[in-house]
C-alpha cells in the first residue's frame, strides 16, 4: 500500500534568470531507494535541496514525514534536518583527525546524548558497515571507501527517516564504489530508511528501486510517478 514519506508538489526555483526547477511533482515511498539522475546542471541538487529543506522553493510544497517543510522558518527546517534527515556527500563531511568513532558519535553528542551512549551507538554503526576493527582510526588515514563508510555511519547514527546521498561514491573507483554502495544498501534495507540518491552513474542507479530523471528543471521519462 502506498505510504509516501516525501510528497513534493509544483516545485519551482530560480536563481536570478536561471530556472533551476520548473514545476516538479514527486512522491517518495517510505523505505524506498530512489535514484535521481540527469545531466550536469539539470536541477538535481536544487531538487534534493528543496526535498531536504536546505532551501525553500519559490513555489510549491514539500511534505516530509508529515511535516510541510515549506511552511517552516529556516531555523525550524534546520531542526527537522537534524532530527529526521541524514546526508552523505562525495567527500568533505568528516573531521579527518578525529577517530571514526568520534566522527560518528558527533551528531548524537550534538543531540544531547551522553558520550558513553554516543560512542556505543557509533561503534555499533561502524560495525554494521564493516568497520568494527577501524573504530579508533581517523578517516584521514583510511582509504576513500572506508572513509565513505564512516560518513554513511555518521549519517545513519541518528536513525533519520530519509537519507539524502549526493554522489556518495563519486570519488571512488568502481570496485570500492560497489562495495560501499552494497554496504549502504544493506543497512538502509535492514533499518527501513528511505534513500534519495543523486547520481550520474547508471551502475549506481541500478542499486535503487526506482529512478527519476531531471532534465532542464523538469522530471522526464516514464518513471516520474510511482507505478500503480
Ligand atoms: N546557488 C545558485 N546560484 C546560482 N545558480 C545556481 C545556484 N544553484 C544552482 N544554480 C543553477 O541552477 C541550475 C541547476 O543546478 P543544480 O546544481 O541543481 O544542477 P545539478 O543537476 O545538480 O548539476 P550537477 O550534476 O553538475 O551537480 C544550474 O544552471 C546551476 O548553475
Amino acid at each position: 500500500m502506498a505510504d509516501p514519506i516525501i510528497t513534493a508538489t509544483g516545485l519551482t526555483k530560480s536563481f536570478g534568470p536561471t530556472q533551476a526547477l520548473r514545476g516538479i511533482d514527486l512522491t517518495v515511498e517510505r523505505g524506498e531507494v530512489l535514484a535521481v539522475m540527469g545531466p550536469s546542471g539539470s536541477g538535481k541538487s536544487t531538487l534534493v535541496h528543496c526535498l531536504a529543506g536546505v532551501i525553500s522553493p519559490d513555489s510549491g510544497s514539500v511534505v516530509l514525514d508529515g511535516t510541510d517543510l515549506t511552511a517552516l522558518s529556516p531555523d525550524q527546517r534546520a531542526k527537522v534536518r537534524l532530527q529526521r534527515i541524514g546526508f552523505v556527500f562525495q567527500f568533505g563531511q568528516l573531521l579527518p583527525d578525529l577517530t571514526a568513532t568520534d566522527n560518528v558519535a558527533l551528531p548524537l553528542l550534538m543531540a544531547g546524548r551522553s558520550r558513553r551512549a554516543a560512542n556505543t551507538q557509533a561503534i555499533a554503526w561502524l560495525d554494521r558497515l564493516g568497520l568494527g576493527d577501524q573504530a579508533d582510526k581517523s578517516p584521514g588515514s583510511m582509504s576513500g571507501g572506508q572513509a565513505q563508510r564512516v560518513a554513511i555511519a555518521r549519517a545513519l547514527v541518528t536513525r533519520p527517516a530519509v537519507l539524502f546521498a549526493d554522489e556518495p561514491t563519486g570519488s571512488l573507483d568502481s570496485v570500492s564504489s560497489e562495495s560501499v554502495l552494497g554496504a549502504m544498501l544493506e543497512v538502509v534495507r535492514e533499518s527501513g530508511t528511505t534513500v534519495v540518491l543523486i547520481t550520474h552513474d547508471a551502475r549506481t542507479a541500478a542499486y535503487a528501486d526506482r529512478e527519476v530523471i531531471v532534465r532542464d528543471g523538469l522530471l522526464s521519462g516514464a518513471y516520474a510517478s510511482v507505478p500503480a
